[in-house]
């Protein structure tokens, strides 16, 4: 299970370090940040739960950091660190729109206990909350902001909405993503993917069926649309219809009805009906192979996914946030790792990616998630860079270093030992490869 993850903000690396340590301990994935600059960095490539600031900090202090987070991570909560006795600072801070505030020292009790209440009041919020999550999608590109506020506008009408993207784009989170949104979230949410049932299954599959109705009918069986009745049904791959079965399909749309097979009472449902395709389906209805009236029922509103390669700016957040939930937060990628990432073109999308990212996880035996592991864990792109010996010999010393760095917690004078250099020597490995600890 994936960790609620906290963003620590401090000028002050000691008490940061303390604080994180305390953290880790309560089961929290902590990032941490000297600077509020910083902290909107971290911010663009991960999905972060709670970000704790100090104040008073140089460059930008916590006020500054605060308003840039309203501004751009709507609805993520934070708190502010206050020096002993500042209570103007304190009740300033509140009044902007802080959730809670920390006088320091900092007592273990009070710093879980303010997390722990903050993550409670917002979950109630959470999904609806525009911090790059909306109901399990996330995303970062302006493309995806775009479809997920086009999401809110239509999640509370009752139209039949159509979503069309490639393979893995994220269709059916999308679809799970607009039942969550909408009046019928209380309801199921029911999902079949019409290409993976065998044809002559999928009637009795979908609207059921009474004991006899064919051979080996041996008992009644309740359909999917029954199922679904006051909640979303998710009809994937709708394409791959048999055409008979569209008829079936557009009388339960019209007269929102079911007839199970062998039956003889329509039952009424109400159902919001959200379907996907990866294929063009107006070329489907062009080509006579998919039906108009049924398209055009489905179809009231459409939704594009983008590719993944499209949107580029989305890998670094859902990456890390695979990596933080496959590894349960023990694991992070590397900025050579990330570039791998990026570079690639990813043909099977967001699915592909959290593929590539659970092998890695796996095939990884330190905390840090190197290039050289991405590049096995995708063959392809392994080729396509494949350095020569010197750009190797100098990424792998650059890898070897940060996970000797990680290994000792960034502590430079254990790191050098553990790498059998002395410690000037370390220090200039660590200039030559521009790594700060
Ligand atoms: N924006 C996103 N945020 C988080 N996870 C995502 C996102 N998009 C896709 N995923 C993940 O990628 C995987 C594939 O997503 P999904 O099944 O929704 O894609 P799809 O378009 O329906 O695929 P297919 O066409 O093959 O059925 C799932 O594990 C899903 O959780």
């Amino acid at each position: 299970m994936s960790r609620n993850t906290v963003l620590l903000v401090d000028d002050d690396a000691s008490l940061i370090e303390l604080l994180a340590m305390r953290l880790e301990a309560n089961n929290y994935h902590v990032l941490t940040a000297h600077r509020g600059t910083q902290a909107l960095q971290i911010l663009q490539q991960s999905v972060v739960d709670i970000v704790i600031t100090d104040l008073r900090m140089a460059h930008m202090d916590g006020f500054e950091l605060f308003e840039n987070i309203r501004k751009n991570h709507v609805g993520l909560p934070v708190i502010m660190m206050t020096a002993h006795g500042s209570i103007p600072d304190a009740v300033d801070a509140m009044q902007q729109g802080f959730v809670s505030f920390l006088s320091k020292p900092i007592e273990s009790k009070a710093l879980l206990e303010a997390i722990e209440n903050t993550l409670k009041n917002n979950k109630k919020r959470d999904g609806a909350t525009n911090r790059n999550h909306f109901y399990g999608l996330i995303y970062q590109s302006t493309a995806m902001h775009q479809v997920v506020q086009h999401i809110q506008a239509l999640a509370p009408s009752q139209a039949n909405i159509l979503i069309q993207g490639a393979s893995g784009t994220g269709k059916e989170v999308t679809a799970n993503a607009i039942h969550k949104a909408s009046n019928y979230c209380d309801g199921p949410f029911v999902a079949i993917n019409c290409g993976a049932v065998p044809a002559h299954l999928l009637e009795s599959e979908l609207f059921g069926h009474k004991k006899g109705a064919f051979t080996g009918a041996m008992q009644d069986k309740v359909g999917l649309v029954q199922s679904a009745n006051g909640g979303t049904l998710f009809l994937d791959e709708i394409g791959d219809m048999p055409m008979d079965l569209q008829v079936k399909l557009l009388r339960v749309l019209q007269e929102r009805t079911v007839r199970p097979v062998g039956g003889q009472m329509e039952q009424s449902v109400d159902i919001r009906f959200v379907s996907a395709s990866h294929k063009n389906l107006q070329q489907a209805v062009a080509d006579k192979e998919f039906r108009e009236d049924l398209y055009y029922r489905l179809n009231v509103v459409s939704i594009h996914l983008p590719a993944l390669k499209e949107r580029p700016e989305d890998i670094p957040l859902l990456a890390n946030s695979f990596v933080n939930r496959i590894s349960g937060g023990h694991k992070v990628i590397s900025p050579q790792a990330m570039t791998c990432l990026l570079n690639y073109h990813w043909p099977g999308n967001v699915r592909q990616l959290n593929n590539i990212i659970e092998h890695a996880v796996a095939l990884s035996s330190g905390k840090l998630i190197t290039a050289d592991i991405i590049e096995n864990a995708i063959p392809e792109l392994g080729q396509a860079s494949f350095k020569g010996l010197n750009d190797a010999k100098k990424q792998f010393e650059y890898d070897y270093i940060q996970k000797v760095l990680s290994l000792c917690q960034g502590n430079v004078a254990e790191a050098a030992k553990l790498a059998q250099r002395n410690r000037s020597d370390f220090y200039k490995l660590l200039k030559k490869h521009q790594i700060s600890c």
